[in-house]
């Protein structure tokens, strides 16, 4: 298959390394510096660009790629609050296609589904309170994660007493400490915290007087993610619209 990579940083070659160890073909990278190739041929010969860039790139990236034809797979977080209902739009109503997901490993797949199942069973106990927390490299630009969202949302649909999220505490790399983990009672409230090289750590904590219950997804490296971004790239030359991570992996 051919693919078109979008955004040449840490993602990018990781994603890059691991689809020609399956045997795609690299027809075109575009980083700042070309970004005239996407009128090129070979960018428009691919059958998916994968698009891993930042969160004000991401969604004119997308527009470049649907007006040459070609379809998206992108895991840049943080466009979503402003962009999202206008790629709903492209996709469910125009004929674009945009795999996203704001995580794409299997491992944060399989976490989702345990999330979900522990939202549902924590109607029947309301002596306990939720948080969340996410730690990630200092590099990162969005707080809180786009994977920490996701979480949160999910534990909202599925858990009665909860309505929504709210950003907590911050903790930066220089060791100050911003925001408050304190909210309303039917907020989630997710605490970032910025340190070293960290891929990315995910927990989600019930707590009540009596004990603590603490589920948490660590990535040891990119490399679970690059390798997601690439199978779902392979689901991507075959379906159409907006797809996500369930749609590719089903249990
Ligand atoms: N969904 C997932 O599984 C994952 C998502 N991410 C997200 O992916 C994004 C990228 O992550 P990294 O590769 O670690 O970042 P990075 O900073 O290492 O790489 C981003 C690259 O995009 C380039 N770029 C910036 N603006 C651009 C533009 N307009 N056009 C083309 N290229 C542009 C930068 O020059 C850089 O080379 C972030 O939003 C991050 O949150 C990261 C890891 C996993
Ligand atoms: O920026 C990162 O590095 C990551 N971003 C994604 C997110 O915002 O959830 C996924 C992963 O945690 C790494």
């Amino acid at each position: 298959m051919k693919i078109a990579i979008i955004g040449y940083g840490k993602m990018g070659k990781m994603i890059e390394q691991i689809a020609r160890g399956r045997g795609h073909e690299i027809v075109c990278i575009i980083d700042v510096d070309n970004p005239q190739d996407f009128d090129s041929p070979e960018f428009a010969s691919a059958d998916v660009a994968i698009e891993f860039t930042n969160p004000t790139a991401a969604y004119g990236n997308y527009l470049k790629a649907f007006a040459k034809g070609v379809k998206v797979v992108s895991g840049s977080t943080g466009w979503m609050k402003d962009h999202g209902d206008d790629v709903r739009r492209m996709c469910n109503d125009e004929g674009k296609t945009l795999f996203w997901a704001s995580n794409f490993s299997v491992g944060v797949a399989i976490f989702s589904a345990v999330n979900r199942y522990l939202a549902k069973i924590m109607n029947g106990f309301p002596q306990y309170s939720v948080s969340m927390e996410e730690t990630h490299h200092i590099h990162k630009l969005d707080a809180p994660s786009g994977t920490a969202i996701t979480l949160a949302e999910e534990i909202v649909d599925n858990l009665d007493r909860k309505t929504g999220w709210v950003k907590g505490t911050l903790l930066s790399p220089d060791g100050t400490l911003t925001g408050s983990d304190k909210c309303d009672g039917d907020k989630i409230a997710i605490n970032s915290v910025r340190r070293d090289e960290v891929p990315g750590i995910h927990t989600v904590t019930y707590d009540s007087e009596a004990d603590c219950i603490t589920i948490t997804h660590d990535a040891h490296s990119r490399k679970g993610f690059a390798l997601g971004a690439v199978l779902a790239a392979e689901y991507t030359a075959t379906h159409s619209g907006l797809l996500t991570i369930s749609d590719m992996f089903k249990f």
